[in-house]
């Protein structure tokens, strides 16, 4: 769906981006991450064309940006920022209604339209509606940033390091319903952060970028397990890297049926991460933990050899 061929970016003499080619398939979470000052906002932003790109191709659906009209390609695409470029003299439902009335929906369609995003988001309507964004906490204006991203229904979003200053907990629970949204919702998704563990919670496609170039991209896992150099895998955590990978598997890829022994005391989902499963079993020395379903029923077992991967249990 949106396909960047051979993009090249210069400043004057300096080259922010170098030459990368990538492709982000429709309803796919693509994740940029890399250090700082490395070319991840300004790729982003030549997809919208708030910068313009100096050689390659960038194509929406197989056609160049460059044939749109600047208003159709901003109307496709969502864009939502760290620092949420929030109207500071505007409330939060007119923020959010800003891109519908740019493109002079009826009032009543513009009302609902906010209404369905704030709860959405979980915005509190009566609460939220009429306040002004230093009213807000960093969490609830991040929030509204992403809903007035969503206003117009774009079928792309692009956001940039959108949950930067959050603390880890609201962090989670924002990664968590964007994956839902994007499930839900269907959008397809270009994502910039520095941040690894949020890059590998949510992307299907990881981009691993260093000072303009593409070092690296596919699924996180193959990134994880076969990093193309020594560079990706300190970027990937070095051998920090065991937790990250557990912390994307879940615990029923590695659970045993039940055996003919007793229950273990101790019970975890089967849902749940193997990182959650060996923080479990470190927490309350148990070497098997118990697996269950949503209702709480036990399904499966899981050792501690099973979980680090030794093959068989004897
Ligand atoms: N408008 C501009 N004029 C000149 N140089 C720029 C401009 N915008 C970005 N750059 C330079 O291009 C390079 C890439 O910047 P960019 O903002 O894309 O990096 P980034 O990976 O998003 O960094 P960060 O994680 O720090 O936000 C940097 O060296 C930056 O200084």
């Amino acid at each position: 769906m949106i396909d960047l061929i051979h993009v090249t970016k210069h400043f004057g003499d300096a080259v922010a981006v170098d030459d990368i080619s990538l492709s982000v398939a429709r309803g796919e979470l693509c994740v940029l991450v890399g250090t700082s000052g490395c070319g991840k906002s300004t790729t982003l932003r030549m997809i919208n064309r708030l910068i313009e790109h100096s050689e390659g191709e960038i194509h929406i659906d197989g056609q160049q940006i460059r044939e749109f009209r600047e208003e159709s390609l901003r109307r496709r695409m969502g864009y939502a920022i760290q620092s949420t470029g929030l109207f500071p003299h505007w409330t939060v439902a007119r923020n959010i209604g800003l891109v519908p009335r740019l493109l002079k929906w009826p009032a009543a369609r513009i009302q609902a339209r906010v209404e369905e995003l704030m709860a959405l988001l979980g915005l509190d309507l009566e609460e939220f509606a009429d306040k002004y964004p230093h009213q807000l906490s960093g969490g609830q204006a991040q929030r509204v940033g992403v809903a007035r991203a969503l206003a117009a229904d774009p079928d792309i979003l692009l956001m940039d390091e959108p949950f930067g200053a959050l603390d880890p907990l609201t962090r989670e629970g924002l990664q968590e319903e964007l994956r839902e949204l994007q499930g839900r919702l269907e959008k397809t998704i270009v994502f910039v952060t520095h941040d690894m563990d949020e890059a590998l919670r949510l992307a299907d496609h990881l981009v691993v970028m260093h000072q303009g170039r593409i070092k690296q991209q596919g699924r996180p896992l193959e990134l994880l397990r076969e990093p193309a150099d020594a560079f990706v895998e300190s970027l990937l955590g070095g051998e920090g890297r065991g937790l990250k990978e557990a912390a994307l598997l879940p615990v029923s890829q590695r659970m045993l049926p039940l055996g003919p022994r007793l229950l273990a005391r101790e019970r975890i989902g089967q849902q749940a991460s193997l990182r959650e499963a060996l923080s479990l079993m470190l927490w309350r020395h148990a070497e098997r933990l118990t697996v269950v379903d949503d209702d709480d029923l036990p399904v499966g077992e899981l050792s501690l050899r099973r979980l680090v991967g030794v093959r068989s249990d004897d």
